[in-house]
């Protein structure tokens, strides 16, 4: 069975780990990283603080409010996704916003300090990779680093009857970039072949992160990055947490392929769109895996 790359960040100027993250972000659309300077400890410092967040009644939970399709807030299971349940931030790149999100639902000190530090340093990292990216594409001085962040915090209320059910249905993250931090200790994520059209287990690796590319990484790329389909299955009755930071498109939500990444052999496949509105689109056509894009194409 094919197995997901693993990019070694601290050996990023050998031209093989080079060579092996571009090519893994075009087939599969997805690779793991490890290596990177992210903090051990504050990973499992975050499972803890999530796991504290979840386990408040429900009338502060839902004071995370769903202020626009960008940011959905608190979401209790839908008839898609029944064992779902989830947070929303946004911007997770303004430190203030994170505050915002943090006193609305009362967190302590320490859990809304632990939640800040790991915004700051999951941005941090996922700008740097990004940046890599660029520069594979010869798009060296594109600025990652002002692009807006989604931070979403994942609960699926597995139990020995949910063995085998979906924890969150197929489908591919809108943005630009996701960091995914899975559980450690209970797998269940898969992703798509888009070659053999199956699914395969992404078993998680302690310390690592998932990257993976969605539709706005497809359109803006001309086409050259995959935006991965994926689903998590229910294998075992314990509770899954994970956390994810959505690198979403550029500050000023206008989606365009660089002028770079065109020419006769490679012509602009999509429209001009801007990152709102493509929300909505996914959102009014229930096009969830990707298949909205086609409906930009030129
Ligand atoms: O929980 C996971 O492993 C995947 C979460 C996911 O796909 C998402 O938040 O978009
Ligand atoms: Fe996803």
């Amino acid at each position: 069975m094919a197995t997901l790359p693993v990019i070694d960040l601290a050996e990023f100027s050998d031209q093989n780990q080079r060579k092996n993250m571009l090519e893994a972000s075009r087939y599969w659309g997805c690779f793991r990283v490890i290596n990177h300077s992210f903090p051990v400890d504050l990973q499992s410092q975050m499972k803890a603080a999530v796991t504290a967040l979840f386990d408040l009644p429900a009338d502060i939970k839902r004071r995370n409010a769903d202020a626009n399709l960008c940011t959905s807030g608190y979401v209790v299971s839908t008839p898609e996704n029944p064992l779902y349940e989830g947070f929303g931030v946004y911007d997770a790149s303004s430190l203030n916003d994170v505050d915002a999100f943090c006193s609305l639902l009362d967190t302590p000190i320490h859990v809304r300090e632990t939640i800040k530090t790991y915004a700051q340093k999951s941005r941090e990292l996922i700008v740097d990779i990004a940046m890599k990216l660029g520069e594979m594409m010869g798009l060296k001085d594109q600025n990652f680093g002002a692009w807006p962040c989604h931070f979403r915090f994942n609960k699926y209320n597995f139990t020995q009857d949910s063995v085998g059910s979906h924890g969150v249905q197929i489908h591919t993250d809108s943005g630009f970039l996701t960091l995914l931090k899975e559980d450690e200790c209970v797998g269940g994520l898969e992703i798509l072949d888009p070659v053999s059209g199956s699914f395969i287990e992404v078993d998680p690796l302690p310390g690592s992160f998932l990257v993976n590319f969605g539709d706005v990484g497809k359109a803006w790329s001309n086409g050259i990055l995959c935006n991965v389909k994926h689903r998590v299955i229910c294998k075992a009755a314990i509770p899954r947490f994970s956390v994810a930071l959505f690198l979403l498109a550029p500050k000023d939500d206008k989606v365009e392929s660089p002028p770079a990444l065109i020419d006769s052999d490679h012509p602009r496949m999509y429209q001009t769109f801007t990152y709102d509105d493509y929300r909505k689109l996914r959102f009014s056509t229930e096009l969830h895996g990707g298949e909205a894009l086609s409906l930009l194409l030129m």
